[in-house]
């Protein structure tokens, strides 16, 4: 792990945001650690470093414990990027979003671009569950929310536990949030920020279904977002550096799974 001490200044930053128990911290580690670890619930605010070609990019995840959200606008102070995440199998997770957390954006860049996430797909989706299939995932590393060790949580993601690993004939269990629940979501978050849904990123490409547990869509979420926030960080580096001019092709296509470092 590189030293924090020898690391440039990040060039942009990226924060996840939504209740807690959707998966955050999950998505986190998948994507920066390729692992579906067992986590805690997040208390206050954490970074990772991720080097993508030449930038390096903070992102932030924050506690989705009501007891934090205080503290949310500040790490989203400056952001380059809001991921807004929910849990497919929890409808009030998504209704959480606009209520709780969009406003804790303010502090974002004007510029900020918003993903929604529905994470947990696994549950709900035979695409998102064969991944598990394949990924040569133990038993162990299967079992759902429901069945992890470690810190008690309040289980969003389903009232009653399956009794077995679900069927990929049977995986359409607890959908409650579909992706049209997620895009029209999407146009009234651009509305709120009084954004033109024509001049704007389009909701299908803004809208995700991910897990965290069996890695589906994970990189597409994180390297989709990164691509589109280079813009933002060509602007910053001009702004600090003075230079009147920036080679876009300087940073397409190098390094894009180099290690990154967290704290
Ligand atoms: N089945 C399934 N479970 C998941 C997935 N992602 C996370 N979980 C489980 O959901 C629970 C909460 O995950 P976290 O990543 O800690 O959730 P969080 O959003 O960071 O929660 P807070 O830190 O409290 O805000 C844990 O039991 C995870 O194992 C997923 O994609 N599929
Ligand atoms: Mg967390």
């Amino acid at each position: 792990m590189p030293e924090l001490s020898k690391m440039r200044k990040p060039d942009v930053k990226v924060v996840i945001l939504g209740d807690m128990n959707v998966g955050k911290t999950s998505l986190l580690h998948r994507y920066m650690d390729r692992k579906f670890k067992d986590t805690m619930s997040t208390v206050g605010g954490a970074f990772f470093l991720k080097q993508w070609g030449p930038y390096n990019i903070s992102i932030w995840d924050t506690a989705g414990r009501e007891q934090f959200h205080g503290l949310g606008s500040m790490y989203c102070r400056g952001a380059a990027a809001a991921i807004l995440t929910y849990d497919v199998t929890n409808w009030q997770s998504l209704a959480e979003l606009e209520e709780r957390f969009l406003s804790l954006t303010d502090t974002a860049n004007n510029d900020c671009i918003y993903a929604i996430v529905g994470n947990k797909a696994d549950l709900t989706d035979p695409q998102a569950q064969l991944l598990a299939n394949q990924d040569g995932l133990t038993a162990d590393q299967r079992v759902g929310d429901w069945e992890r060790t470690g810190e008690p949580r309040v289980p969003s993601a389903c009232p009653t536990p399956p009794a077995s690993p679900i069927s990929l004939s049977g995986v359409s269990v607890n959908k409650q949030v579909s992706r049209e629940d997620a895009e029209a979501l999407y146009g009234r978050i651009l509305r709120y920020k009084g954004l033109e849904e024509t001049n704007s990123l389009p909701a299908d490409k803004m809208c995700f279904e991910t897990s965290a547990k069996t890695g589906y869509n994970v990189d597409a979420l994180f390297e989709t977002l990164f691509d589109m926030v280079l813009p933002s960080v060509l602007k910053k580096r001009t702004e600090r550096e003075g230079s009147p001019t920036v080679d876009l092709e300087e940073c397409k296509g190098t390094g894009k799974r180099a290690r990154a470092a967290c704290c």
